[in-house]
């Protein structure tokens, strides 16, 4: 973001924060609680590609992501803005699949809170931390705040969009979150009953009529309007909570054997050990008014 623009210095609350931590190294960044939490955030793409709980990696990251900033990550958080999926037509017509916002190196804007029991970082990016044929792709003035947040039992990210420019424009945003799971066999994913989706596999719409939705094959569902809290479930118990303020729509993802036509996917089988529940406003366009604000978040809850 233009320095000019970067939001003013937060003070940061460090009451109680003696042993916690916030770790800079040359392209990523480390957070860390004192009851041993864990993340890790790449500045490429505003990254979260770790997050550990009781030891265990909570998000799956394929052993043949790409990690050094020439692809976006297959695995973790990856960030999708302005456009999800690929536009045909309309402004977003010539940006890449699922836009820039995973392909850019973003700016470490800074710790922003800290206490014993959570940790924040924030992360900037505008016009001038786009290539120029990006900025040739989408030519709006935006700023995009981006925050992690670490608890002890959960990890929140929120975005915020703000339109610096003169010219309305409109987005998608979304946070593409691949959970680890033990076994897609024995998952079950519930809170989408009644929903409406569009399934991308079978190219239908429907509405969703299961309360426990098994993944016994490929998924990909864009379900709009969800109304409540979705949960995953392993043989029955609940090991995700996924809540979203502002972000109406929830994609279900998993390329089940397909995984093996992706090269950055690995291993071959990985797609039994994750689910993508991917919490944003893709539904349907959002518009942004010049000088105007949006702000959207999820947290996942263990
Ligand atoms: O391979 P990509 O660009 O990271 O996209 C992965 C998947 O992302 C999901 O969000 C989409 O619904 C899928 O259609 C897509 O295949």
């Amino acid at each position: 973001m233009e320095r000019s623009k970067k939001p003013g210095p937060i003070p940061v609350n460090t009451a109680g924060a003696e042993n916690s931590g916030f770790g800079f190294e040359r392209d990523r960044v480390k957070l860390s609680l004192p009851t041993g939490e864990s993340a890790e955030i790449l500045l490429h793409g505003a990254t979260v590609i770790s997050w550990i709980v009781g030891g265990q990696e909570k998000l799956f990251l394929s052993e043949k992501a790409v990690l050094d900033g020439s692809k976006p990550v297959r695995g973790g958080i990856p960030l999708v803005f302005p456009v999800f999926g690929k536009s045909t037509e309309g402004p977003t017509a010539p940006l890449p699949q699922h836009g820039f916002a995973r392909l850019c190196k973003w700016e470490l804007l800074g710790r922003t809170s800290e206490t014993d029991t959570s940790i924040q970082v924030d992360f900037g990016l505008g016009p001038e931390n786009l290539t120029v044929d990006q900025r040739k792709q989408w030519p709006y003035d935006f700023g995009l705040i981006y925050s992690v947040n670490l608890s002890k039992s959960s990890l929140e990210t929120k975005m915020l969009i703000r339109n610096e420019g003169s010219e309305t424009f409109v987005f998608n945003v979304l946070f593409h979150t691949y959970l680890r799971i033990p076994d897609v066999n024995n998952l079950t994913i519930s809170g989408l009953k009644g929903t409406s989706y569009k399934c991308k596999v079978t190219k239908s719409e429907a509405v969703e009529e299961t309360e426990e939705l098994p993944v016994g094959s490929e998924v990909d569902r864009v379900y709009a309007n969800v109304p409540s809290t979705v949960q995953v479930k392993s043989g029955g118990d609940p090991i995700f909570k996924v809540d979203r303020t502002n972000l109406e729509d929830v994609v279900v993802w998993n390329p089940w054997e397909g995984a093996s036509k992706m090269a950055d996917f690995g291993p071959e089988d990985g797609y039994k050990n994750m689910i993508c529940i991917e919490a944003g406003a893709v539904s349907k366009w959002h518009t942004l008014e010049p000088q105007s604000v949006w702000e959207g978040s999820t947290i996942i809850n263990i």
